[in-house]
């Protein structure tokens, strides 16, 4: 008979023994190899998954699509578009090494490579590159601290403008109200707002288009210059697409966009030679900035640079504040609690329409702050970005050749319960209050070396227009409009957003769902 006590000390020495070598074979076993692929989207031959993407494609639902291949297949997928393998990477610390990365990771100006012909040197899609360099440099001179204080002045009084336009408008209705289609109008304030902050030029598009809109014609040239814009970031997404042997089915030809090319030139040559001549005196903005000169006494951008970053400008600075700020409206919508403790926060510090707001009063609105960069989270303008591999590397346990083009999903790292817990899918400001680093997992703005040099004015900009219309306005939602987003040069709501415009009442402001 075995002694009991002969047992346990048999065990004990056993279950040490086990601990001693499992501790021993996790420090001591080869690193585990990287596997070859991550999760990758069926393909077949020549088509490879185009009947997959297709309807989501066709509906410009690219964005959709995305967040449904992380949900099938985890944070990083491999998915084949017109032909070309993307791995698609919804993981922050993944996103921020490749978005920091100088020799790793590059930006690839496959935007730019079909339209060479209509602009070369926009910062926002130029490579990775020494040109590039040169171009942020003056840019990020350009936009400091006295760039956000002039958008600011410039904001102000564009919104003066609008409320008074609103106001005119609502006082000739009949109802007292007016339905606008807010997007179109906040585009245009946008749009002559960058004017002037980096130009100092008026180009009043906003009173254009109420012109336009009243007589239903368009008023003068000035008043085209967001249709042009318009076309061209269109012909970018298209030519982008559809290789070049078919764009003349498409009317992006050389020969049929020469319209538009000539419209851009003679717009920047009406104001940058008066400013390089000596005409018009120097007005220390970024203007300015771009026409600096080296030791030589040579201008540091060709004309054509200088043509293509003037461009570079009014596409990347415009649209996107006027849909993230369409965003907004729709959220508050969407959320009448979260709208009111908004309102009760601008009353607190403009206690009456004719309150002065000053630049540093905007810091002091941290609800407004919250509201926005959740709009921001929930629906990134920009959803996504690539970069190039310029070697082969190691990334989230996979390895990948030289030459892989990977996506940054903004989006998807946005809509991750992993990063953003299991309410991911709600629009809740205070989240920004619970503890954790909130910017590791924001990225509306990019990161790294790109990362947005007009973010400051940007945020700076959308904040004045809100506190200025939600003070004066009250907003009623138009039922019955498509409320998801499609994809193109931003994420944008594909007819905008009809809301009904009306006086403010008493303290507090209605936006109501129906
Ligand atoms: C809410 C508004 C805006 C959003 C969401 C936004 C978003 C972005 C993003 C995501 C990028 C990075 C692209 C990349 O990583 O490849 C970017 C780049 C850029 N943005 Fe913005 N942007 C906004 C407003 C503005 C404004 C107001 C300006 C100009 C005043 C501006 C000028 C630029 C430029 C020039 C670049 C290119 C930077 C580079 O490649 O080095 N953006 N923007």
């Amino acid at each position: 008979m075995i002694e009991p006590p002969a047992i346990m000390v048999d065990t004990r020495t056993a279950l040490y023994t086990v601990i001693i070598a499992t501790v021993l074979l996790l420090v001591l076993s080869p690193k585990k190899t990287p596997t070859h692929r991550p999760p990758t989207v069926k393909q077949y031959p020549i088509v490879g998954s185009f009947f997959r993407y297709i309807g989501w494609l066709a509906k410009m639902h690219m964005p959709y699509y995305l967040l449904e291949l992380h949900k099938d297949m985890g944070p990083i997928v491999v998915a084949d578009m017109f032909g070309r393998d993307f791995v698609i990477v919804a993981d922050p610390t993944a996103a921020k090494r490749i978005l920091s990365s100088s020799t790793e990771f590059k930006r690839d100006d496959y935007l730019l490579k079909n339209s060479m012909d209509l602009f070369e040197y926009p910062l926002f899609g130029m490579a990775t590159g020494e040109t590039w360099k040169a171009h942020r440099k003056l840019i990020q001179t350009g936009m400091g601290p006295q760039f956000v204080r002039k958008a600011f002045t410039v904001t102000l009084e564009v919104m003066e403008h609008l409320c008074r336009i609103f106001d005119e408008k609502i006082q000739n209705s009949s109802a007292d109200e007016i339905t606008v289609d807010i997007r179109e109008y906040l585009s245009y304030s946008t749009l002559d707002i960058i004017m002037a902050t980096s130009f100092s030029i008026k180009m009043d598009s906003l009173a254009n288009f109420v012109k336009a809109e009243e007589s239903k014609t368009v008023v003068n040239k000035l008043g085209s210059l967001r249709s042009n814009i318009d076309q061209l970031s269109g012909l970018l997404v298209y030519r982008l697409m559809v290789p070049p042997i078919l764009h003349w089915f498409i009317g992006a030809a050389p020969s049929q966009v020469a319209n538009v090319k000539m419209y851009f030139k003679e717009l920047v040559d009406s104001f940058v030679n008066p400013r390089k001549e000596g005409i018009t005196q120097e007005e220390g903005d970024l203007l300015d900035i771009l026409l600096t000169k080296d030791e030589e006494g040579n201008y540091k951008l060709t004309d054509s640079e200088l043509r293509d970053e003037t461009l570079s400008i009014l596409l990347a600075g415009h649209e996107t504040t006027a849909n993230a700020l369409t965003n907004v409206f729709l959220a508050l919508c969407f959320n009448p609690q979260v709208l009111s403790r908004l309102l009760d926060e601008i009353d607190a510090h403009l206690p009456t329409i004719t309150s002065e707001l000053l630049f540093d009063d905007v810091s002091k609105f941290k609800y407004l702050d919250k509201v926005f960069r959740e709009t921001m989270r929930h629906y990134p303008v920009v959803f996504a970005v690539d970069r190039m591999a310029q070697t082969d590397v190691e990334l989230m346990g996979y390895k990948f050749e030289k030459g892989t083009i990977f996506t940054v999903h903004f989006n998807g790292i946005h809509q991750s319960k992993e990063f953003w817990g299991d309410d991911v899918a709600e629009f809740n400001p205070d989240r920004f209050d619970r503890e954790g680093n909130h910017d590791a997992n924001w990225f509306p703005f990019s990161a790294g070396l790109h990362i947005c040099p007009g973010m400051k004015m940007a945020i700076m900009e959308s904040k004045v227009i809100l506190i200025k219309s939600l003070k004066q306005f009250s907003f009623e939602l138009i039922p019955g409009q498509d409320f998801k987003h499609v994809h193109g040069v931003a994420m944008r709501l594909r007819n905008g957003l009809k809301l009904k415009v009306s006086k403010r009442k008493d303290g507090h402001l209605y936006i109501s769902l129906f």
